[in-house]
């Protein structure tokens, strides 16, 4: 009776696990995978090597004794000099020259625009010969060279042109000018590959023009910079021989005048070899350390550095600890009140078109400070374009919006509005915090970095206190241990309520949440909810476009339902969810509850 023996037993195991055997594992002995390929491959590299080696070193034709000699002998050191000065002068100069380049060729003005694009389509085009032999020839052209104030005669400085034009001088403005064409396409390609949500974030929190490029979109261009950049420059350090056409003793030229003499062609062709590898070696280290400075935030782990893996090799892991803890900062600062007072809204008669489409069609609402308003509609009905109209990132082409009786975008003197520049306009959204659907949290910069800059930069807040506030606020959305992390650590939800403490730090007089959750899982909406529901009785005018009807039904104040462009109803939530007065609304909740 076997089968019914083998029953019981599965149940009883079933039922109750087995008790697994100990096993006591210390005295077994650990046999690694064994991999042939790849112990083929090591030996295939080994004996490729050997080979190499022994063919270099012993076959005496190499002259290795005369590469001995003339390796570190002077007239070979003073070319290697004057390569290394003109690589390292026309990198700089190139990339200063071609950042302006990829900024004017950016700019908005098409003359400017136009201006750069030509300069790049000229000196793409001309052989870096030919331009270095024109230079060397400008004193043909232009006797003299003169800085004045063109057409009065007023002159500051002049020079003969064949006196300063020197072979030096030509070779490092020929370089230049030929690689700030290059260079500026490189930028350009950077600056493109920059998402348009970031200067839209930076532009909400009032963020400068400069600094927008100088902190949010340059060190973010950088990465896509920074490998073709290197390429660049170590072709320049190569092409530098090129100067040889203006009788200019570089490294390449020095060799060759030194092996026409004493015709030992091979040793001086490997003595400018391995001074190249050398350039190249320690280019290739620099950009490895750059890139890694400008990968922080992109990687989720950042791989050690070269030399934090050797200090980790040395010192222990205890002394690490005790170092990092003595670090620590004295954090008592006074805390500013977190909140400013909530602001009066009021949209009057608002219109917008793209095109031939009307998004907004006289649109006029009027919200009361620190009320709260949700924003319902159908895709497409216009909510965002109106809630970007309120802080101004969409010009309106008719009517107006103000905020406590100021005019967005626009400066009243009696019956006349003028348009506000753009700077004025930075300094005025600062009143209006946005939170977006996708975050836009600044990728490259740390947590607490991301909530500090515009405090910091817009309203001249000093740094610490900035820390102090920014630290407080991240403890009311939860993530008071999250400060040091980058975005790109944190899940869709905790990235959410670290873009609201972003838009908090200004302390807004209205914030504006464009479908705050729509990008989040369904599990990580409820965080961010009871974020932005904790914010309803802070005092802060809130508008919200959402559609969590459910949230809408118990914070909102007042539930706007849009469609085509124009507003068909509003009322409380009570009154739009039970008893809508529209048809429209009623299909569109029914759609939706
Ligand atoms: N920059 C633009 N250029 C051209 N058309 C645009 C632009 N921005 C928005 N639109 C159009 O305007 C209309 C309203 O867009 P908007 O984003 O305001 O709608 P929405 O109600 O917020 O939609 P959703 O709920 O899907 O986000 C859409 O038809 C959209 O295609």
């Amino acid at each position: 009776m076997a089968v019914t023996t083998d029953f019981i037993d599965s149940d009883i195991a079933k039922s109750k696990p087995a008790p697994q055997p100990k096993t006591n594992y210390a005295h077994f002995k650990i046999v690694p995978a064994r991999y042939p390929a790849r112990t083929a491959g090591t030996i295939f590299a080994l004996v490729v090597i050997g080979i190499s080696l022994q063919s270099v070193l012993t076959n005496p034709r190499w002259g290795w004794d005369v590469f001995a000699q003339w390796f570190f002998a002077e007239p070979v050191l003073v070319g290697l000099g004057r390569t290394l000065l003109l690589t390292l002068l026309g990198s700089i100069f190139g990339f200063a020259l071609g950042t302006a380049l990829a900024l004017a060729r950016v700019s908005r003005s098409p003359l400017l625009s136009g201006l750069s694009w030509t300069y790049i389509w000229l000196f793409r085009s001309i052989p870096l010969v030919v331009l270095l032999l024109i230079l060397n020839n400008l004193g043909y052209l232009y006797e003299t060279i003169t800085i004045g104030v063109p057409y009065t005669g007023i002159n500051f400085f002049s020079w003969n042109t064949t006196q300063i034009m020197t072979p030096f001088a030509a070779a490092l403005l020929g370089l230049t000018l030929n690689q700030a064409a290059f260079a500026s396409e490189i930028i350009r390609g950077g600056i493109l590959s920059v998402d348009q949500g970031q200067l839209e974030a930076a532009a909400a929190l009032g963020l400068p023009r400069k600094r927008q490029a100088s902190r949010i979109v340059l060190p973010q261009a950088m990465r896509s910079i920074l490998p073709t950049a290197f390429n660049d420059i170590i072709g320049l350090a190569k092409g530098t021989s090129q100067v040889y056409i203006l009788a200019l003793p570089e490294l390449f030229y020095t060799i060759q005048i030194i092996y026409r003499r004493n015709l030992e062609v091979i040793p001086l062709l490997m003595v400018a070899t391995v001074w190249y590898l050398v350039i190249l070696t320690v280019l290739s280290i620099i950009q490895h350390h750059i890139e890694r400075h400008y990968a922080r935030g992109a990687l989720r782990i950042l791989p050690p550095s070269l030399f934090s893996r050797l200090y980790r090799q040395l010192v222990p892991a205890r002394e690490r600890r005790t170092a990092i803890t003595a670090t620590q900062v004295n954090r008592n600062v006074s805390i500013a009140p977190l909140h400013a007072r909530g602001g009066d809204v009021t949209i009057q008669g608002v219109s917008k078109s793209f095109g031939p489409l009307k998004v907004l069609d006289d649109v006029s609402l009027s919200l009361s400070a620190g009320s709260v308003t949700v924003i319902l509609g159908q895709s497409g009905s216009g909510k965002s374009t109106l809630l970007r109209s309120i802080n101004h990132l969409e010009r309106v082409d008719d009517g107006f919006i103000a905020i406590d009786g100021q005019l967005i975008g626009y400066r009243q003197e009696g019956e006349t509005l003028y348009e506000l520049k753009e700077m004025d306009i930075l300094k005025r959204r600062v009143e209006i915090g946005m939170v977006f659907q996708n975050f836009n949290l600044f990728p490259h910069l740390s947590v607490l970095e991301n909530i500090i800059e515009a405090p910091v930069t817009v309203r001249g807040v000093s740094r610490e206190q900035a820390e102090t506030e920014a630290r407080e606020l991240l403890a009311r959305v939860g993530l008071a241990d999250k400060a040091e992390a980058y975005p790109r650590q944190l899940s869709g939800g905790q990235q959410q309520r670290v873009a609201i403490a972003r838009a908090l730090a200004l302390k807004p007089k209205v914030l504006l949440f464009d479908e705050p959750t729509s990008a989040l899982d369904p599990e990580l909406v409820g965080e961010v909810l009871s974020v932005i529901k904790e914010l309803s009785s802070s005092g802060t005018t809130l508008i919200i476009v959402t559609h969590e009807i459910g949230f809408a039904r118990e914070v909102a104040d007042q539930v706007v339902f849009m469609e085509q462009g124009r507003i068909l109803e509003t009322g409380t939530p009570h009154k739009v969810f039970n008893r809508p007065d529209h048809p429209r609304t009623a299909e569109f909740l029914a759609k939706v509850l």
